[in-house]
């Protein structure tokens, strides 16, 4: 069954990682920009993963996965590569845990997609595991779309739609607004700050 795109807070949740191998540090790199407390599962791990818990980034337990409940887990992932350490975990956690399984994504319950991330926008690709390397073709075209100053277009978005909230505008004016700075010319700051000073004075006290 396909997965539902959606973005989740995980700032301050517990995700657990079980397995410490080049996937699992993949999953990590991921996971550090969602401020969430993790903590690695595994006999081994990678020296990246190594560095991180002793910089204090994450906690790693140096042992094999042995039927912890894992109870305050907000989000596991599988990355061990083996289905029966995998399948000891889905016999011991509860049915209502997230986990993402990243020997076959219809095993999990939760998707990691590919990303591209330009300030404010979030991009997220996936393909239910047809094919990761249609995935990771899809996002770096994406990537050539979205030049690195696409966020600084997005937050303009994002300032002006809050100052237009301010405004006491008809409810059709806003919308032909919001409309309107989706056209080219206002990717440039010249005609940003127009609309931002139009708007400042416009704002209601
Ligand atoms: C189900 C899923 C796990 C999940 O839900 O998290 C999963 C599963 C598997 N991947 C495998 C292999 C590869 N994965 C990649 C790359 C990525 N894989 C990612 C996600 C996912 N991979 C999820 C589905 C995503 C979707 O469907 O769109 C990305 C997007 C994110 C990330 O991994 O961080 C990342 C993009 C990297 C980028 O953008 O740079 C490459 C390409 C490469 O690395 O060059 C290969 C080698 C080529 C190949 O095998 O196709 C194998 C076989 C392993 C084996 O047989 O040993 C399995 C297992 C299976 O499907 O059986
Ligand atoms: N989602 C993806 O993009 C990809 C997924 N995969 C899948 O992910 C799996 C893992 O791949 P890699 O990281 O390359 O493998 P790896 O072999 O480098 O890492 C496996 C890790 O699991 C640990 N481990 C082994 N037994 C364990 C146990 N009982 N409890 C806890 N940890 C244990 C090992 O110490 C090692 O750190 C692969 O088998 C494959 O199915 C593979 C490639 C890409």
């Amino acid at each position: 069954m396909s997965m539902l795109p959606l973005f989740v807070n995980l700032k301050g949740k517990k995700v657990y990682i079980i397995g410490g191998g080049t996937v699992a540090l993949r999953r990590i790199q991921h996971l550090q920009k969602s401020n969430a407390s993790l903590i690695v599962i595994s006999p081994e791990a990678e020296d990246e993963i190594q560095t991180m818990h002793s910089h204090q980034q994450l906690t790693w337990k140096k042992k094999e996965y042995e039927g912890e409940k894992l109870a305050d887990a907000s989000l596991i992932i599988l990355a061990a590569g083996n289905k029966q350490v995998h399948d000891a975990v889905y016999e011991n956690v509860s049915s209502t845990t997230f986990i993402n399984d990243a020997m076959n994504a219809a095993w999990g319950n939760a998707a990691v997609p590919g990303t591209v991330q330009r300030g404010k926008l979030n991009i997220a690709v996936h393909t239910n595991g047809a094919s990761p390397k249609l995935t990771k073709q899809i996002t770096a075209s994406l990537e050539k779309n979205f030049d690195h100053d696409y966020g600084e277009y997005v937050d303009f978005l994002y300032e002006a739609r809050q100052w237009l909230k301010k405004t006491n505008f008809s409810a059709g004016k806003m919308q032909a607004l919001l409309e309107e700075w989706l056209s080219e010319e206002y990717h440039a700051k010249e005609a940003q700050q127009k609309v931002l000073q139009m708007l400042k004075n416009q704002a209601q006290q």
